[in-house]
């Protein structure tokens, strides 16, 4: 197997006239944690189900464990824990019902496991499914997702909605199962924060488009914030090479940068703009500051 758990290249899907991927290439390596983010419809949901194997290709390839999801599905999904964005678990249900009923599927489920995660969550094995909290149902169907110890977790909006507390027991899930067994781990999040402290990776869609995928390190050491000053106040902030975006009025301005540093200082320079200070911005300013750079080169072409 090539040490990419998932490789998916060139994938395009179109629900009648929206065009939810385009020409999507991404890898996502063996023991990664791998934080996919965007904006509301930009494409996330979508791009799991391929790799689940729920939707086939329009165009292009998906690759899960070096196999098609779509031609192989007990290849793939039993070597898969799925958390759906919807939890959607059986509501007859009592959660010791719902673990049996689980277990029958996955010859590698391990009930020692089931049971260290129940009592971290919290669950009651006499609860029914309809009368669990969002939270409850959440840390339940994460529970179903990680007890057989699968290879590969793919989560869609795993923490969304949920409070800090239960938000923080599924980070410290998914980060022991990862950092114990170098098992692989691809989520969804609008969550940026919490994106950057769990992910080694990252990629941002937007508008079915990968707009950047990264070792997360790269992508924080590429992008800085400037504060600058310029003599005189300046009635609206100068087109500059790597100028993501840019906040201020008169003579102060803050500017959030990718790339090409030297050329943005002699630029400055030229402009007669002192550097006041240098930051570096978190995972969601970048995130922001791609976002509206990209929204204006499209307003622009
Ligand atoms: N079955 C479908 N039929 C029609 N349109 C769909 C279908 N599934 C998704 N779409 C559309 O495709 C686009 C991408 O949807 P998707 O659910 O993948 O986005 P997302 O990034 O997961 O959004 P969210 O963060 O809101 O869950 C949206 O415009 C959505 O309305």
């Amino acid at each position: 197997m090539s040490e990419h758990v998932i490789e998916i290249s060139d994938l395009s899907r179109r629900f009648g006239k929206k065009q939810a991927l385009d020409n999507v290439s991404l890898s996502v390596p063996e023991g990664a944690v791998f934080g996919l983010v965007g904006e509301n419809g930009a494409g996330k949901t979508t791009l799991l189900k391929h790799v689940l194997g729920f939707l086939k290709p329009q165009q292009g390839t998906v690759r899960v464990f070096g196999l098609d999801p779509v031609a192989d599905p007990p290849g793939v999904l039993g070597r898969i824990g799925h958390l759906s964005e919807t939890r959607d678990l059986p509501t007859w249900m009592t959660i010791r019902e719902l673990f049996e009923f689980t277990r029958a599927f996955y010859p590698k489920w391990d009930p020692v496991y089931a049971e260290e995660l129940r009592m971290m969550f919290e669950l009651s094995l006499n609860q029914k499914v309809p009368t669990l909290s969002r939270g409850q149902l959440a840390r339940a169907g994460l529970l179903l997702a990680l007890a057989h110890r699968p290879p590969l977790l793919v989560l869609d909006e795993p923490s969304s909605g949920l409070d800090p507390v239960v938000r923080k027991d599924i980070l410290d899930a998914i980060i022991r199962t990862v950092v114990d067994e170098g098992r692989t781990v691809l989520f969804s999040s609008h969550l940026l924060d919490e994106v950057q402290r769990v992910s080694d990776r990252v990629a941002i869609l937007d508008q079915g488009k990968i707009l950047l995928t990264s070792p997360l390190d790269e992508v924080l050491v590429s992008h800085y914030q400037l504060t600058v000053s310029f003599q005189e106040p300046q009635p609206f902030f100068p087109e500059l090479a790597g100028a993501l975006t840019w906040s201020g009025s008169g003579r102060e301005w803050k500017i959030i940068c990718n790339g090409q540093k030297q050329e943005l200082e002699v630029a400055l320079q030229e402009l007669k703009a002192e550097i006041l200070e240098q930051n570096s911005p978190t995972l969601e300013e970048i995130f922001v500051a791609r976002m509206k750079s990209a929204a204006r080169s499209s307003f622009e072409e």
